[in-house]
């Protein structure tokens, strides 16, 4: 009998050279255990090996990164095995498992005959895909009597290995301490308490039977260990509900034996062999990893599992290890998953920068099966492994996930399409609303296609969306888009509405242009003739035609059916009434819009007819019509015996009186005239703040029908055409015209008078008659008048008169030149040093330069005109010299020369100028005065010279408008007061 403890055990030292060699690194003896980071768990790192669980029972964190790093095993799936040994202390496991594994386990130094192997190590087979487990022994002298960690050992051994090696000598059978038949009825008993019905699968206790020498033959000692087990199970307590279980139904028995490794090693060199095909070849007969015995844990699930094994075998608690696969499958399933979920949730994030900015992807369909197959079958390819039902449950939970998060890009891809087919219905069909007005305008007559346009393009928006979101529908998603219809639908009314509020103002718009054809030019006429009833006319012409305008415009709402109307009818869902009731609100509003543009219209055309300027015009025509023509339209020629100031005064008094006609609206015939008092009389004729009027209520529709806006009116603002300062400005400025006109023919008078008196041409004739006589009957000076006759004759005849006034002018200026020249010749002669002065003298001198201008010496070589020469030949405009022209502006009537350009006295010579600016403030004055005291007398406080606000009078009763006539003139108040 081999006593592991029995250090007077023959061991010949023979055998110590046989055994493999023990390295440093092997020589682990003296290493004391540190918890976590004892230096053999170092060591034995570096061999791949890995102390699973420690002596101080706490269980490695390493597992996971062993299985991937040092044994290559994590992603092998179910494809690999589990084996563990269990047995006496120094009875040869760890030698067993090296020889038939080819692990690196630490074999006991034979010197020093300790324990070696402390809690429980952890090493891949070499050629073969199985975890093997080096149990630490039982019986340990170290651990004395405290079998807790054998017990543990061992149920973590039978929970977690499909196949447990116990190792026990050949002289030991039959013993029941020394073969450990004590404990394995501990453990029985345990086992099942912990275990019980959930033991899962079976386990293969492999009985490995060392240093069989004798002629026993391994089925005789199998038995005998087959009976011990009976035996032992049957003496287990067994819970009530487990009394019937066998020892069968737990596990099942294999048996093999190995001869003596230090008396013929050869043998148990080939016996080993021989075994490893036990645990490497399917094909053998006693092939031991069959599948009734696998734990169907996935290798890479494999530390959660074997530390979940271990804490419920630590705490004692029931072990229910269907449950702890399950437990595995439920932990590993949500990692698999979650590590899943990391680049599919950068796949979505791609996905919902791409749909920013109201972008519609294309293919996102395929883009969303594509994430969602990559997802799936990274899980599947893991998690596939695990527990089923926790399989198929959590890779629903992830397609949950999945579909879920896709969502949030399939609702806001919807969205996108539905506010891109919402904007583009909305724009394409006002561009072709607008197409079919402007085709209406160009002459080829309104289509009225509204409801063909907006029924179409809204077919193409809901097409459009559905086939967006269809294309991304994913089967088994359970993703629904009908509310993402209803709402295109909504949005499409809305945007209906706003269409058909656009289409309204074009029909209003075009109903007021159509009234305003021919009204227009009605007006106009009305206006031109100026009737008392004028106003009236213009009046009933606006209601006639706006009437017109209203048959139009309801025969092209009836065109447009009730769309745009629809949204209210889904709110309230009583469609009849809510449509009827807004469709004859929108008419009403549509009519009274279109009174309210007639009547803009009919502002406008008086605006631009009766504008400052035209009104001028009006004014000044009328006042030449009275003041110029007669009776039969005849010009007048004024006479020393006409009533100049009568007819001035009454023609201005006329044409002054359109004034104020004109000025505005007169709506006082619409409390009089029974048509006018029934249309634009009556108060809602164009505006209702309140539709109540109507029995419908307004408030409601305002809220959710946008129906067509009217706008506020007052008519009351609008009749003003000239306010007080406009119709003071055009007074003013035609009271000029008239006064000019009064002036013109006071002169025209003024010259017929001033013509050669028939008497002064007798005593002419009478006086002069010697000095004729002497030039007819004196032959030098008849041949001289002659000749100055014949030239005279051909100048006119031929026309030269312009340049024989040019070679005139020039000669004059010529010899005005040459005696200058001499004159200052001469000067400089008496004063020799005043050379440089000649170049002062002709050029920059200002008396030198007035005197050329002056005299027409002109210093820029131009000749210029003298004084009493032709006017009208005189190359300045209005017909004066410079001289004439300085004179006048010292009378202040610079720039006005054209009225006065002819003078001429009764002697052919030009008139004083002095004397033509006095006579002229003269008459103006005259006029004025009378226009004064006409008006003053008429008593019209409207008239705007006759004393209305802001005309302040002046000394002896004159208006400033007087005094800016006057200083017009030239003249000024103290002037005339004076003269
Ligand atoms: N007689 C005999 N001795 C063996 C056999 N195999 C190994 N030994 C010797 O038994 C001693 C213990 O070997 P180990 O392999 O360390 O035994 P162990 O069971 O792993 O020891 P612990 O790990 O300490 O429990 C060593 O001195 C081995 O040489 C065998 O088949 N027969």
């Amino acid at each position: 009998m081999i006593d592991g403890n029995d250090d007077s055990a023959v061991v010949p030292d023979s055998w110590t050279e046989k055994r493999p060699p023990v390295t440093e690194e092997h020589d682990l003896d003296s290493y004391s255990y540190e918890k976590g980071n004892s230096k053999p768990a170092k060591i034995a790192a570096k061999r791949g090996m890995l102390q699973l669980i420690d002596e101080e029972q706490c269980f490695s964190k390493d597992v996971s990164k062993y299985m991937k790093e040092q044994w290559h095993l994590f992603d092998a799936g179910f494809d690999y095995n589990l084996v563990a040994v269990f047995g006496s202390q120094s009875t040869g496991k760890s030698t067993l498992l090296n020889r038939l594994f080819q692990t690196s386990f630490k074999e006991m130094n034979e010197s020093k005959r300790q324990q070696t192997t402390k809690g429980i190590w952890c090493d891949r087979g070499g050629e073969m895909p199985v975890l093997v487990f080096d149990v630490e022994g039982t019986d340990g002298r170290e651990r004395g009597e405290d079998q807790d960690f054998e017990r543990k050992s061992a149920l973590f051994s039978l929970a977690i290995a499909e196949v447990v090696i116990v190792n026990m000598w050949e002289n030991m059978v039959g013993l029941y301490n020394g073969a450990n038949m004590g404990l394995l009825k501990t453990v029985f008993e345990v086992n099942l308490m912990l275990f019980g019905r959930n033991r899962g699968a079976k386990t293969l206790l492999y009985f490995v039977i060392r240093d069989h020498v004798s002629r026993t033959p391994l089925e005789v000692l199998g038995q005998t260990v087959t009976k011990d087990l009976h035996k032992i199970w049957s003496e287990l307590n067994k819970p009530d509900e487990l009394k019937d279980e066998q020892l069968d139904d737990y596990f099942d028995i294999q048996f093999t034996s190995l001869p003596h490794l230090l008396l013929q090693p050869e043998r148990f060199d080939t016996e080993v062999r021989r075994l490893r095909l036990d645990f490497s070849d399917p094909s053998h007969d006693t092939y031991v990893f069959k599948d009734k015995y696998s734990r169907q844990v996935p290798a890479d699930g494999f530390q959660h599992y074997a530390e979940g094994v271990w804490e419920k075998v630590v705490s004692n608690k029931d072990l229910d290890l269907p449950t702890q696969q399950e437990l595995l499958a439920q932990y590993r399933c949500d990692e698999i998953s979650a590590a899943a979920l990391i680049p599919f949730r950068e796949n979505v994030q791609g996905l919902s920068i791409s749909i920013g900015g109201g972008n519609v992807v294309r293919d996102m369909g395929k883009k969303f099966e594509e994430i969602r197959t990559q997802t799936v079958s990274r899980f599947d390819e893991q998690a596939s492994r695990y527990n089923k039902t926790v399989y198929e449950k959590k890779r629903q939970q992830l397609l949950a996930t999945v579909h879920g998060e896709l969502q949030t890009v399939f609702v806001g891809q919807t969205k996108n399409a539905i506010s891109r087919a919402v904007t583009s219905f909305e724009e394409t069909s006002a561009k072709r609303l607008e197409m079919n007005e402007r085709g209406a305008a160009g002459g080829k007559g309104y289509s009225g296609e509204f409801c063909s346009v907006i029924k179409g393009e809204k077919t193409k928006a809901v097409e459009y969306v559905k086939s967006v979101v269809e294309a991304m529908m994913l089967k088994d998603a359970e993703w629904t888009y009908s509310n993402d219809i209803e709402l295109l639908n909504k949005k499409l009314d809305f945007a209906t509405a706003r269409l058909r509020m656009i289409e309204m103002e074009r029909i209003v718009n075009r109903a007021q242009k159509n009234a305003m054809v021919n009204y227009g030019p009605q007006v106009s006429e009305i206006l031109a003739d100026a009737r008392a009833d004028m106003w009236e006319q213009i009046l009933m012409g606006l209601v006639d035609s706006t009437r017109n305008g209203e048959l139009d415009l309801e025969i092209d709402v009836s065109g447009m059916d009730k769309l745009g109307l629809e949204y209210s009818t889904k709110v309230d869902g009583d469609a009849a009434s809510a449509n009827t009731d807004a469709a004859a609100v929108e008419l009403q509003k549509l009519k009274r819009r279109l009174r309210q543009l007639c009547w803009e219209g009919l502002v406008k055309h008086l605006n631009e007819e009766l504008g400052e300027q035209m009104l001028h015009m009006k004014l000044r025509n009328r006042f030449e019509d009275k003041f110029k023509y007669d009776a039969k339209g005849i010009p007048k020629v004024w006479s020393a015996r006409d009533d100049i100031d009568g007819c001035f005064a009454t023609a201005k008094a006329e044409a002054l009186s359109l004034l104020p006609l004109y000025s505005s609206i007169d709506i006082g015939c619409l409390s009089t005239n029974f048509a006018l008092k029934n249309t634009l009389g009556k108060q809602d004729y164009f505006y209702v703040a309140e539709e109540t009027a109507t029995g419908v209520d307004e408030a409601l529709y305002e809220e959710r029908l946008p129906v067509f806006q009217l706008r506020r009116f007052n008519l009351e603002s609008s009749l003003v055409l000239l306010n007080s300062i406009q119709q003071r400005g055009v007074s003013k400025k035609f009271s000029r015209d008239a006064d000019t006109m009064f002036l013109e023919a006071k002169r025209a008078v003024v010259m017929t008078k001033t013509q050669v008196p028939y008497w002064a041409v007798i005593m002419m004739i009478l006086l002069g008659w010697n000095e004729a006589m002497v030039v007819l009957f004196n032959p030098l000076y008849l041949v001289v008048l002659a000749l100055l006759g014949a030239t005279v004759f051909v100048i006119h005849n031929l026309n030269l008169w312009g340049p024989a006034k040019m070679v005139a002018q020039n000669a004059t200026a010529s010899v005005s030149k040459m005696v200058h020249n001499i004159a200052v010749e001469a000067a400089n002669a008496t004063n020799p040093d005043s050379l440089d002065n000649k170049t002062l003298n002709a050029s920059s001198s200002p008396r030198h330069f007035r005197d050329n201008q002056t005299h027409g010496g002109g210093f820029d070589g131009r000749s210029r005109t003298t004084v009493g020469s032709d006017r009208s030949s005189s190359p300045e405009a209005g017909g004066f010299g410079e001289a004439e022209m300085i004179g006048l502006k010292k009378l202040g009537l610079g720039g006005k020369s054209k009225t006065y350009h002819s003078h001429s006295t009764k002697n052919g010579d030009s008139e004083d100028d002095n004397h033509v600016a006095s006579r002229i403030q003269t008459d103006t004055k005259d006029a004025l005065d009378y226009d004064f005291e006409f008006l003053k007398a008429k008593g019209n406080d409207k008239f705007p010279l006759g004393g209305g606000k802001g005309i302040g009078k002046r000394k002896g009763g004159h208006s400033m408008e007087y005094d800016r006539v006057l200083s017009t003139t030239g003249g000024n108040d103290s002037d005339i007061e004076s003269d």
